[in-house]
């Protein structure tokens, strides 16, 4: 299995290169593109603006002759300043603290995604390992934190509490006739960051910048959404600069009745638009997944996206023991969070475990996990646990082994359980420290496995240095956000992989856009997750590797989205997309699908613009 996945993947490298444009959609000579405007409107229009890009026959054609300097420069030119630009400041900044060099950057890189689409996307995607942790985690965290005093122009839609009964005018405000992908959030969890509010817009305006650079989503048809319905955050609600309500947040039949609003307006205006929910509160990320799985075409990617990576990473740590992936269902997993990311992650690894052979005569009563939260290890002892959280309580008493009692401490856990993988998603940085690390050091798997997932990197729960030195050079380290990698000595490397929900929210978004999937089905998402699993070599898997480079992300997302393509054919769930119907898409071999969804890639190059004006 894992063989063949090694040549698709060299087959799919072969297609798809990012520094030159995939076949199809970014085909080297672009058709023309007709703008309805003329002059300083299409100057001012990041989707159109060449900047001094604009030839002369086009500054004629569009009234822009005289409105530019004289000089017309290549896109390479353009592209070199740019980069040029960075790294002086880069060269600039040293030694200054990192947030203030980490948002130097980003307001570098937003000037010009306000000023060029084009041109930002490329850069995007050629250094989306430089820049990925600017315009996504752990940057855009302190973007969030500081959202209001940022604020220069809006990105996206707002809707509020206050716009009841408003919201199926308002969405056609918004300039383009065709949206994609939505990304929304209501800021109530942002990554580790906790209640953020209307600050909170930051987040799907990174995730769709990763849409347009993973997925080739086009940027004209993405829709970062900010759902306001207040803000329990007491700081924010004291700030002057305060961007959003100034109120409590809506809760109960209120809340849900803003969000229920918004679903109607987005599917009467856009029926085929994909809708990813963003750092919701737990609560609300499973009512509101519950609520619109079956009647949208949507998914909670810290629930669903997370768990499809959490599975990969784990599937990986079997692998690098040397062991069958069936051993998988012997794994004794400690997962610290058991919050909407946790709880999504033990579900789906539930799922894998129980579709392993043999497990049948354990059933779902075969336990591998013990769920920690913030009071501790969860058992059945505990009053008024969530019925999600409930299906992982251990048991307790002598019958139970190791014996653990209710509110048992993490470094009590793993020094009792010696779990082969230690996952953590509680938004608390530090909290696998010395002792807990040191503790997995006597862990049963010959490579024990530390998964930091939670995000941004002052949340991380450890981080690689500690684990290569407390836990062992043999350890596997995974987190959230991005570390470098560690020079264990001797010309040995301790890989730090990033275990990360953008290794598969694009091609779920992407594969469901292109088949047209009437709704995001539990099988479409298997198939994303073992799409990813798949990608990674026995020789990579040996040296600690889990997950591809940043750098691959696009091959990776055409990967991805072929697999969730081929699962929403495969359950009847597809009606096509554009003028490929399900009937199409069922012909197609898996390379063939491949093919298709890379070549539907949309990939930044200046079009020739006419003007209808
Ligand atoms: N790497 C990735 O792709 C992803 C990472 N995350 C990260 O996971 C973290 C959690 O996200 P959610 O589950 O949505 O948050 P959540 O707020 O729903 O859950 C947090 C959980 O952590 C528990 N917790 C808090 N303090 C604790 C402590 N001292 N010891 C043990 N448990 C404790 C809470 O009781 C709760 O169960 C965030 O930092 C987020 O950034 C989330 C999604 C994807
Ligand atoms: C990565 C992500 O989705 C989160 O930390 O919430
Ligand atoms: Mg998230």
């Amino acid at each position: 299995m894992w063989r063949s996945a090694a040549r698709r993947t060299a087959q799919i490298r072969r297609l798809l290169s990012s520094s030159a444009p995939p076949a199809g959609a970014g085909a080297a000579v672009p058709g023309p593109c007709i703008v309805h405007k003329r002059g300083n409107d299409i100057l001012h229009d990041p989707w159109y603006n060449k900047d001094t890009a604009f030839p002369m026959t086009e500054r004629d054609r569009l009234g822009l002759r005289g409105l530019l300097p004289p000089r017309v420069m290549s896109f390479e030119q353009q592209y070199e300043r740019f980069i040029n630009s960075y790294r002086s400041l880069e060269h600039n900044t040293r030694g200054e603290p990192d947030s203030i060099v980490a948002l130097a950057k980003w307001r570098i890189l937003n000037r010009l995604h306000d000023r060029n689409e084009t041109l930002y996307y490329r850069v995007l995607i050629d250094n989306i390992k430089d820049f990925a942790p600017i315009i996504y985690t752990p940057t855009v965290g302190l973007v969030c934190e500081n959202y209001s005093g940022l604020f220069r122009r809006p990105r996206g839609m707002y809707f509020s509490a206050k716009d009841k009964g408003e919201m199926m005018s308002m969405i056609y405000n918004w300039p383009a006739d065709k949206v994609d992908m939505i990304v929304v959030t209501d800021g109530s969890r942002i990554l580790g960051l906790g209640d953020l509010g209307v600050q909170g817009i930051g987040i799907p305006i990174g995730k769709l910048d990763v849409y347009v650079a993973a997925a080739g989503i086009n940027p004209q048809k993405v829709l970062p959404i900010m759902l306001d319905v207040g803000t329990n955050n007491e700081k924010l609600l004291e700030d002057k600069l305060y961007l959003g309500l100034r109120q409590p947040r809506l809760e109960g039949e209120e809340y849900l009745a803003v969000v229920d609003e918004f679903m109607e307006a987005v599917h009467a205006r856009w029926p085929k638009a994909v809708v990813q929910f963003e750092d919701f509160q737990m609560k609300w990320a499973f009512e509101t997944l519950q609520r619109y799985r079956n009647r949208f075409c949507m998914f909670n990617d810290d629930v669903q996206g997370t768990a499809g990576v959490a599975l990969a990473g784990l599937l990986g740590a079997v692998r690098a023991q040397g062991r069958p992936l069936q051993d998988f269902t012997n794994q004794k997993i400690v997962v610290v969070g058991a919050g909407s990311a946790g709880i999504g992650v033990l579900s789906m690894a539930k799922q894998a475990m129980l579709r392993m052979p043999g497990i049948h005569r354990t059933g779902e009563g075969h336990n591998q996990f013990w769920v920690l939260d913030k009071d501790g290890l969860i058992t059945k002892a505990r009053k008024g646990l969530d019925p999600a959280v409930a299906r992982f309580a251990r048991g307790y008493g002598p019958d139970e082994i190791p014996d653990l009692p209710e509110g048992a401490s993490l470094v009590e856990v793993v020094k009792k359980v010696k779990p082969h993988v230690l996952l953590g998603l509680s938004g608390v940085g530090g909290i696998f420290n010395e002792e807990v690390l040191k503790a997995m050091k006597e862990s049963d798997s010959p490579r024990p496995a530390v998964f930091a997932m939670s995000n941004p990197t002052t949340k991380a729960e450890c981080t690689p240095e500690d684990v290569f030195k407390l836990v062992g050079e043999n350890a596997i380290f995974a987190s959230g956000s991005p570390f470098g990698n560690v020079s264990l000595g001797n010309g040995k490397t301790g890989f730090a992989n990033q275990a990360n929900n953008m290794y598969l929210f694009p091609g779920i978004g992407l594969g469901a856009l292109l088949s047209g999937a009437r709704h995001i089905s539990d099988g479409m998402l298997q198939a994303a997750a073992e799409c990813l699993a798949s990608y990674i070599t026995d020789n990579e898997i040996r040296k600690g590797i889990l997950f591809p480079e940043v750098s691959s992300i696009r091959h990776i997302t055409a990967r991805v989205g072929a697999a969730v393509v081929r699962a929403a054919v495969a359950e009847d769930l597809a009606e096509g997309c554009c003028d490929v119907g399900p009937r199409e898409l069922g012909s197609m071999s898996e390379s063939e699908t491949v093919d298709y969804v890379a070549r539907k890639m949309w990939y930044p190059i200046y079009s020739p613009l006419v003007s209808d004006k």
